[in-house]
């Protein structure tokens, strides 16, 4: 986190810099942008979308088999794909989306109840400064660690709209059940036994849910709703909004809209993932560009392993033609902060 004896400067939430566009600090603006953020490519043959999964055919035992194969070559080429047929109800998204809308909406002081303190990132605030020059991303946030269950902290967790509590833990119960069959699948299409990922993962781990409100932005050209990152997660689940697009990701060195699928769930693979699976499964460099009229929401869930578990890649994938590639290590997401705030993949540094 920021580095001890450093006072953190805790930087204004976007919403209140609106108030005053004509003056944006000069840490959200990228002078080189041009038109170029929201140029991304629009997938427009099918070996050019993002893999679209349907999860009830991945655990139907019938047609696994063909799925498993899917879901194997998506983590491979793109590190993500879109799930559909997960089960959730359209009623109970839109409850998801209204709840977290319904919070950034409310005043300044009702939302700061719950704010973020320093050198902490859960509440509601934004980016932790790190350095004078940090190049700041168009988004507010709530940020919370939903699981392990009794290490849920109540006091960042907004206390209004009334159903917001309820909502969250009931998503949080639906996204954990998913992220198994996930993890399970993503193992067998890698014959490896099915709970090996979940076991390398330990049942401590950090869930952590966040928010990403991203208000309008009078220069959306210049600006990122959230900087080029790929996630320090092992997967990670995103509910887009439901009309505003605004993710991309980066595959061979071209961006790609993430295009809207009404209810689907964009999920992709963490840094600790393409570890565990020896670089064969890829953790996707990916951004959010802003609109110049439209707010934006969406949800990211990131599951953790243990802090105590060490990392490394999995015996069985590692043989003469594919050597180990990455280092051991442990506790993962602190040092991918760091980097994170500096615009540096963190992953780099356990490379071999
Ligand atoms: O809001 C988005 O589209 C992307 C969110 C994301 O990448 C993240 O929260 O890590
Ligand atoms: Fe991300």
């Amino acid at each position: 986190m920021a580095e001890s004896g450093v006072v953190e400067i805790i930087g204004k939430p976007v919403q209140e810099l609106l108030l005053n566009p004509q003056n944006l600090p000069k840490n959200y603006l990228y002078e080189e942008g041009g038109a170029g953020f929201r140029d991304a490519l629009v997938p427009s043959q099918d070996d050019e979308c993002i893999p679209v999964l349907d999860l009830h055919l991945l655990s139907s035992p019938s047609a696994a088999q063909q799925e498993l194969a899917k879901l194997h070559l998506a983590l491979h080429s793109w590190g993500c794909f879109q799930a559909i047929n997960h089960g959730m109800e359209r009623s109970f998204l839109e409850k998801v989306r209204e709840v977290s809308k319904q919070f950034f909406h409310l005043p300044k002081e009702e939302k700061e109840k719950c704010g973020r303190e320093p050198k902490n990132v859960q509440g509601y605030g934004n980016d932790i400064i790190y350095s004078a020059n940090q190049r700041l991303d168009w988004t507010d946030r709530v940020y919370l660690k939903v699981l392990p269950e009794d290490q849920r902290e109540f006091k960042f967790w907004p206390q209004k709209p009334d159903d917001f509590r309820s909502t969250v833990l009931q998503y949080t119960e639906s996204i954990k059940l998913l992220s198994e069959v996930i993890l399970k699948a993503m193992a067998k299409s890698l014959n490896l036994e099915e709970d090996c990922f979940l076991n390398e993962c330990g049942d401590r781990g950090d869930t952590m849910l966040r928010f990403n409100y991203y208000p309008p932005c009078p220069m959306p050209d210049h600006v990122l709703g959230l900087k080029t990152h790929a996630d320090g997660s092992t997967i990670t689940f995103l509910l887009q909004d439901k009309e505003v697009e605004g993710l991309q990701v980066l595959k061979d060195d071209k961006w790609f809209k993430v295009p809207i699928i009404p209810d689907a769930l964009v999920i992709n693979v963490g840094d600790q993932i393409e570890i565990m699976s020896n670089g064969i499964f890829q953790s996707p460099l990916h951004r959010a560009v802003v609109n110049a009229e439209k707010e934006r929401l969406t949800v990211a869930m990131f599951f953790l392993p243990d802090s105590e578990k060490e990392i490394k890649p999995v015996d069985k994938l590692v043989n003469e033609s594919r050597p180990v590639l990455y280092k051991p290590m442990k506790n993962y997401v602190d040092i991918y902060f760091q980097n994170y705030q500096q615009g540096k993949r963190a992953i780099e540094a356990f490379k071999i």
